[in-house]
């Protein structure tokens, strides 16, 4: 077991913060720019408490302050209630402690078991692959309904692929490189990732290694769509995107470039309410929606291109 981060560290900010789900993705956002690590949610009657860490010498009572009148502000444009924000000092032992309790190795869908990297893995977990995952700073640790909704429409898009078919995925907004790790579990020959926060290259970096897959087989480099589509050296069958649908409608544009004539892509991080205006965009791009799966108040669309 390690905790290579925390060395020389030895207090953190548990910093809590209860509020209308719908906010999730936002806050998780909101907490990763302000530096912290081992985000968890739990979920009752439509409200969320979502917990996370800091270390202390990152920030100062005026700057969780601040962090919670950022919090109250991003909720009242979304029309949501403003959230309550709480944070304790705890000691490294508490935070490992607290930090260990939430994290257990996790089934999704039909093939994947996400462990966390200090739990040594079963050899085998009957016929499931086994990602191993860091849950840093960087989103994506399996514990969110739209990373999960995409590892299962990832199952379902590559479903028998065979090395020889040599299938390549994009991953836009790739977070920790769960769905790129993912995607090579389960049949992919090569991922090409992107996103625009350099903590996510870090941890996609080393997730990579975590699970043992050459450096060659996910290429990821900090940026846009656009530097994506720049650096791809061939068109790929198929694309991921679990970021906000107002991200995605802004992207949709540019997903043709991203993938063969036959592409596909998987789009999340779309609140149900949300699916109509993305469902436009793609209309308005020649692209239809093949499967829309709903999880809590999350939406995931399995996307393919149109001739009308
Ligand atoms: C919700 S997380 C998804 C992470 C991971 N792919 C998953 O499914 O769990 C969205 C990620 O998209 C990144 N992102 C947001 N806007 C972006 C943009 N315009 N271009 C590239 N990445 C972006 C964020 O930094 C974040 O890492």
């Amino acid at each position: 077991m390690s905790f290579p981060m925390l060395t020389s560290i030895n207090n953190w900010w548990e910093i809590q913060v209860v509020a209308d789900s719908p906010l999730e993705e936002q806050i998780f956002w909101r907490l990763q720019n302000f530096g912290c690590q081992g985000m968890v949610t739990q979920s009752k009657d439509g409200q969320i408490l979502v917990q996370s860490y800091l270390p202390i010498e990152k920030g100062t009572v005026l700057d969780l302050a601040a962090l919670a009148l950022w919090l109250k502000q991003d909720a009242i444009a979304f029309n949501y209630e403003p959230p309550v924000t709480k944070w304790v000092v705890i000691s490294d032992e508490d935070w490992s402690s607290s930090w260990k309790q939430h994290w257990h190795p996790q089934k999704i869908g039909d093939m994947f078991v996400i462990y966390p990297a200090w739990i040594e893995p079963e050899t085998t977990d009957g016929d499931r692959k086994i990602l191993r995952l860091d849950p840093g700073s960087a989103f994506g640790t399996g514990a969110h309904a739209t990373t999960q909704l995409c590892l299962e429409a990832l199952e379902m898009r590559l479903w028998g692929a065979k090395p020889e078919d040599n299938i390549v995925v994009a991953d836009v907004g790739c977070g920790s490189g769960i769905l790129s790790i993912g995607a090579l579990l389960i049949g992919a020959s090569q991922t090409y990732a992107i996103d625009n926060d350099i903590l996510a290259i870090k941890a996609t970096n080393h997730n990579r290694q975590l699970n043992g897959i050459a450096a060659d087989k996910i290429w990821v480099q900090e940026g846009s769509i656009e530097d994506l589509i720049a650096n791809m050296p061939v068109a790929a069958n198929g694309f991921t995107c679990n970021i906000l649908a107002d991200v995605i409608v802004e992207m949709v544009p540019y997903f043709d470039q991203l993938v063969d004539a036959n592409g596909w892509g998987i789009l999340s991080g779309i609140l149900t309410e949300q699916v109509p205006k993305v469902a436009d965009a793609l209309d308005a791009h020649k692209w239809v929606i093949a499967t829309f799966w709903k999880r809590q108040e999350w939406a995931c669309l399995t996307i393919r291109r149109s001739e009308y």
